[in-house]
């Protein structure tokens, strides 16, 4: 289509293009098109007069476009309507990638999806799902998420109810019943649909760089319908889990509360049984709880005359206010600051029984952080391409800079980070895979919790460096910069969200020491 568009475009050559050059006659040249700025220079948002500079005003402008905008400048149609030639005997060479395939970056796609390397973890149905994961979240999701990162609107429910009928949302809550007799993307189908499907889906939602609007996009979904689905009864799954998995319901989890997160025995929202055992009564507060501010459903912790409970709260019971908390990424994940008082519950929406919080709380703990550690080990990366294109294309000192050896040596230190993690979380994937959801409790909590511990080291390391080396523009919200300005703003809500870096390491050791064979002696 575009070569097509080119072919049909009058053709200059420099030196016709060269003789346009002052205000209200003013032409340029990038990447071989010729754009006519002569309405537009006084709208630029980067000032007039650097367009009249004798280097820039008819003139071949391609490096200098490139030092100073994104890509996506050019290809918003309000700019690519500018366009009106080529340059004779010239093609464009900076062509947007395919919809959905892969970067040829080096290092910007995990090793499986690099061209000429090979993985025993991924086979055709893993491969298919990714290129229309991909081309669907490029194509569909991405104008949404910007919009929204920029406006702090909660997600547009009819993309949460189209990813719904795609089956999105319930690939989400990884493999399982919930998916049998689905045919899902790419014809994958639920029966087959494995931990590594969920990985791809995960990773490849996060590509985009929007960390609120990902959170926004059913984050608590993620982590407040894994209650109902395993310990629920039969009556509240039917309620429930499809109109949530179809964008129609919206669920959080509401357990950290101003007095206590990590340490859960601490919360202090009181459910108190009624005398009858009819209902129950609840007061009490929960802060920080991703989508709270629209949620329909509350996954509650809450503290009882039994001990620990998880009850499923419904927002239409009265008594329950939800308040908007403004935290340091965009106010489109919904994050509230909820409170509940004297809200009766019927007892019939106690999740499991009551006693058995603590259990229920803790089982969810292990998917939901390796979830964390697909995305924020996959966002790193993303950062790791943008630092690989932007040291190629910024100069300083006359030089890209990328050939400086300091620069180099930088990208190495980030880019093996990145490449460790995603290694180890694939063979960690690859362990749940072949165990069932108890062994996974059993063996793999303390490996989950490093790795999840270990990713945020890495993305605050990669997120150190990538503003360091994009200088101003790494502290700036539009531009270049932008996805590096986010990541560094918000790659803490992983390191302190489902379990804090120091609680997890400390928690991979004591789960080591408790397998520790008293007979193992120096
Ligand atoms: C088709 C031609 C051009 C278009 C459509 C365009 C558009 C834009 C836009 C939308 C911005 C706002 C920032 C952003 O979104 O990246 C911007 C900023 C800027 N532009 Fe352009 N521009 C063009 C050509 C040029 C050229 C040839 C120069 C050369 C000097 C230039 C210099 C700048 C500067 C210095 C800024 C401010 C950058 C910053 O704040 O970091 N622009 N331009």
């Amino acid at each position: 289509m575009a070569a097509q568009k080119q072919q049909e475009l009058k053709s200059f050559s420099r030196e016709e293009v060269a003789k346009h050059n002052k205000p209200g006659d003013l032409w340029i040249i990038i990447d071989a098109k010729v754009y006519n700025l002569s309405k537009f220079a006084e709208l630029h948002p980067g000032g007039e007069s650097v367009l009249y500079d004798e280097e820039v005003a008819g003139q071949e402008a391609t490096e200098t476009f490139f030092g100073l905008h994104l890509h996506e400048v050019l290809l918003r149609p309000s700019y690519s309507r500018l366009v009106i030639g080529t340059i004779k005997g010239e093609e464009s060479v900076i062509v947007p990638d395919e919809l959905g395939a892969p970067s040829k970056v080096p290092y910007a796609e995990p090793m499986w999806l690099s061209q000429n390397f090979h993985s025993p973890y991924y086979n055709d149905s893993h491969r298919r799902l990714q290129r229309e994961m991909r081309a669907y979240v490029d194509e569909t999701v991405y104008e949404v998420a910007q919009r929204c990162e920029a406006n702090g609107k909660r997600p547009d429910v009819e993309l949460i109810k189209d990813m719904g009928k795609r089956g999105i949302n319930a690939m989400r809550m990884g493999p399982g019943k919930h998916l049998h007799g689905r045919t899902l993307m790419a014809g994958v189908k639920g029966e087959e649909f494995d931990y590594f499907h969920e990985l791809v889906i995960t990773q490849e939602l996060v590509r985009m760089g929007a960390r609120g609007f990902g959170d926004g996009l059913q984050g608590g979904m993620v982590i407040g319908l894994p209650p109902v689905m395993n310990f629920g009864s039969q009556k509240l799954k039917d309620e429930v889990i499809e109109p949530v998995l179809a964008g129609e319901k919206f669920i959080c989890l509401a357990i950290s509360e101003a007095f206590a997160g990590s340490d859960v025995m601490g919360l202090r929202t009181f459910a108190k049984k009624s005398e009858d055992g009819s209902h129950y009564i609840v007061n009490g507060t929960k802060k920080w709880i991703t989508n709270g501010t629209f949620a329909d459903y509350f996954t509650t912790a809450v503290k009882t005359d039994e001990g620990f409970a998880v009850l499923l709260i419904r927002r239409d019971f009265g008594g329950v206010e939800t308040k908007q908390i403004k935290t340091s990424y965009s106010t489109t994940a919904g994050t509230a600051y909820v409170t509940f008082d004297n809200v009766k519950v019927p007892s019939e929406y106690v999740i499991g029984e009551d006693g058995m919080g603590i259990q229920i709380v803790l089982s969810n703990f292990n998917h939901e952080r390796w979830v964390m550690c697909c995305s924020t080990i996959r966002s790193s990366r993303a950062i790791c391409e943008v630092l690989m294109k932007w040291t190629s294309q910024r100069k300083a000192f006359g030089k890209p800079l990328n050939s400086q050896a300091v620069v180099r040596g930088k990208l190495a230190g980030i880019i093996s980070e990145a490449e460790a993690a995603q290694n180890w979380l694939e063979s960690v994937t690859y362990q749940m895979c072949k165990m069932s959801y108890k062994q996974q409790s059993l063996f793999l909590a303390g490996q989950v919790a490093l790795l999840k511990s270990w990713s945020t080291r890495v993305s605050n390391d990669i997120a150190d460096v990538s503003v360091n080396l994009a200088g101003g523009r790494g502290l700036t919200q539009s531009g270049m910069g932008k996805m590096i300005e986010m990541f560094a703003r918000t790659s803490k809500f992983d390191a302190v969200l489902g379990g804090s870096e120091e609680i997890l390491a400390d928690l991979g050791i004591r789960q080591a020491l408790r397998l520790m064979p008293e007979n193992a002696k120096l």
